[in-house]
């Protein structure tokens, strides 16, 4: 089993992770006391904070789950929330999603909901993740990623479910589904989402290989649409959504349906039986087994 270990930041300690911490905390308790934008108020939860600007109709969603943004239980309930809330809003036609941790976009599952729980906990987890997915892939609204940080397995899976996306240039902002490294596979609509992004040929060496792209590669194969410099991330993904705003809601909505529908529904006929198959998997001994040593690893990875 590999570990990203090739495509990490050399000597990273304790230190630069407390560092990290204390910055992102004190960049929220900033925004959350001065508000946002164009004095639209920000809501959101603890892990998601959402910065609403009436004016244009587009809200910037930052995730916030330190230190690495892993998608827990917590954080995909958070985030159906917070969609669903924008969705009702008529006054909002886009957002940019983006990270309020620096380096990192998200580190994909929690793989601590994925090791040593119970059938039920899995079943749960596993709900809520196809619960985003279909909500994030089906949104009305027009939603941009705005990558500026790392964004492994389900964190790509975020970004592809998106419909545009924006990779801020550092060669340790990593994309793509390396399910495969861990010795697990990715699930059906996990690849039909990169296929219905990159294409059949491409997805199947990135899925096989597990591949990782660095931002120059993920532009060429396609997984991302615009790669910029760092600082730059958020300006370009409000450019771009000028663009899809400019389009009339009904005909971008319909043609978005058209397009996602089919892959949607492939997920939404058999949710029960995915659920099924993913506590089954995940229960096995040699699952859990290939789970720990990984985490193990990447706790390991700091001494
Ligand atoms: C039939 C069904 C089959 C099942 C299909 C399941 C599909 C799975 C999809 C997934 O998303 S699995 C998760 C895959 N994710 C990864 O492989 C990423 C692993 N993480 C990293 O590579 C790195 O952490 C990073 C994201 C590149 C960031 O590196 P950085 O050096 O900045 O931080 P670290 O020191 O590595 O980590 C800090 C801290 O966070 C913990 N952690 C990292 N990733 C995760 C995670 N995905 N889930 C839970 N925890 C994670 C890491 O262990 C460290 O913990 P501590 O040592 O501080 O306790």
């Amino acid at each position: 089993m590999a570990l990203l270990a090739g495509l990490r930041v050399p000597a990273r300690s304790l230190l630069r992770a407390g560092a990290r911490l204390r910055d992102a905390a004190l960049g929220r308790w900033e925004r959350a006391a001065g508000g946002g934008g164009d004095g639209a108020r920000s809501f959101g939860s603890q892990r998601v904070l959402v910065e609403p600007d009436a004016a244009t109709g587009v809200a910037v969603m930052k995730l916030w789950n330190p230190p690495v943004n892993s998608l827990s239980l917590d954080l995909l309930t958070e985030l159906v929330i917070s969609l669903e809330k924008l969705e009702n809003e008529k006054t909002f036609r886009g957002i940019i999603l983006t990270s309020d941790l620096p380096g990192i976009f998200s580190a994909g599952l929690d793989l601590t909901e994925m090791c040593g729980r119970n059938p039920a906990h899995y079943a749960e987890y596993w709900k809520a993740l196809q619960e985003l997915w279909l909500r994030l892939y089906q949104t009305h609204l027009v939603v941009i990623a705005a990558i500026n940080g790392a964004s492994p397995a389900g964190g790509c899976l975020l970004a592809l479910s998106c419909d545009y996306r924006v990779l801020a240039d550092n060669p340790k902002f990593i994309i793509g589904l390396n399910e495969t490294l861990l010795g697990i596979v990715a699930p059906f609509w996990f690849k039909d989402t990169m296929i219905n992004t990159i294409g059949h040929r491409a997805t199947e060496r990135a899925l096989q290989l597990g591949l990782l792209f660095r931002p120059a590669e993920a532009l060429q194969v396609g997984v991302v649409d615009q790669v910029v410099p760092e600082g730059q991330v958020q300006g370009a993904a409000l450019s771009a959504m000028t663009q899809w705003l400019a389009i009339p809601d009904h005909a971008r909505q319909l043609t978005k349906s058209m397009m996602r529908k089919a892959t949607a529904d492939r997920l939404l006929t058999q949710r029960e039986a995915d659920i099924q198959n993913f506590v089954s998997f995940l229960s096995r001994d040699s699952i859990q087994k290939a789970l720990q040593v990984y985490l193990e690893k990447l706790r390991q990875k700091k001494g």
